[in-house]
């Protein structure tokens, strides 16, 4: 990868490696995404995709470079990642379950804002034009992730499967990063979820994100990725535009031809 490359990419990583004991489950993966970009990484189970996102989140030790608009940052916690603008969600829904949807909303967004506005909410009279505030932050958060007031006093446990799979991913995006890593988003949904899931990552890579999507669901990755990277066995097996990528016999060999 080119050094005009790492410096373009809202996200670039360059020469992943991940080990787990003996096991190489990723070995020299590099790959890019742009910003206004869906980069879509498929590949068998077990291939090391979501070592990938481990790995570019600094969650796992890994050899290899990340580069985040540019600035290399393999050393940087997870948690400041975060507040530079790089976000995951993971395969399992990630909220807190005793709390309502809102109040899931409004403390992820008082997490990404500034120490001073969570700090704010702790004053007792600044405490209800902040509250308003925030719940209202939090409904144009949830609005935008097609998600209805019905089910804003909820807890996430009793609202419908998809819609707990779209609230994840708006919990990931809290105040808006840079590049959000979405691990299979689609994971247990279909039909019309999925429409809904396809139609809310266009409107992200519209605003100007970067996104990275693993997906197993050929369907959905196929019709919102500019790009795909295909892995197996932890190596970087293919790359290209959707249709290339499902023309490409190695990748019909290695992983889609198992599919049919
Ligand atoms: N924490 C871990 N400890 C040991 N082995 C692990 C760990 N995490 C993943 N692995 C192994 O590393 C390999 C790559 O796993 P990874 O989860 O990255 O693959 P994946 O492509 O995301 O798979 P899937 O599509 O099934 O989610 C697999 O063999 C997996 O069993």
């Amino acid at each position: 990868m080119s050094v005009a490359e790492h410096r373009s990419a809202a996200l670039a990583v360059d020469g992943l490696s991940v080990r787990y004991g003996a096991l190489k489950a990723l070995d020299d993966v590099s790959w890019s995404v742009a910003t206004g970009e869906i980069l879509g990484i498929i590949g068998p189970n077990g291939a090391g995709k979501s070592s990938c996102f481990a790995a570019v989140t600094n969650s796992v030790v890994h050899g290899g470079e990340t580069y985040l608009l540019g600035q290399p940052v393999a050393g940087v916690p997870t948690q400041e990642l975060a507040v530079k603008g790089l976000r995951r969600t993971f395969q399992q829904n990630s909220f807190f379950g005793e709390l309502t949807v809102m109040e899931n909303a409004v403390s992820v967004l008082a997490r990404d804002h500034s120490t001073a506005f969570s700090a704010s909410l702790l004053l007792p009279w600044r405490e209800a034009a902040t509250r308003r505030a925030a719940t209202a932050a939090a409904r144009r958060l949830l609005d935008r992730f097609g998600i209805a007031a019905l089910h804003y006093d909820k807890r996430p446990g009793e609202i419908p499967y998809g819609i707990q799979r779209l609230l994840s991913v708006a919990l990931a995006y809290g105040n808006g990063p840079r590049v959000l890593l979405l691990d299979e988003p689609a994971a247990g949904i279909g039909g019309n979820d999925m429409r809904h899931l396809a139609r809310i990552l266009l409107d992200l890579r519209t605003a100007g994100l970067a996104l990275v999507v693993i997906e197993h669901h050929m369907d959905l990755i196929m019709t919102v990725a500019d790009r795909i990277v295909v892995i197996e066995q932890g190596r970087h097996l293919a790359e290209g535009p959707p249709a290339a990528i499902q023309a490409d016999p190695t990748v019909l060999e290695a992983y889609l031809g198992r599919t049919q």
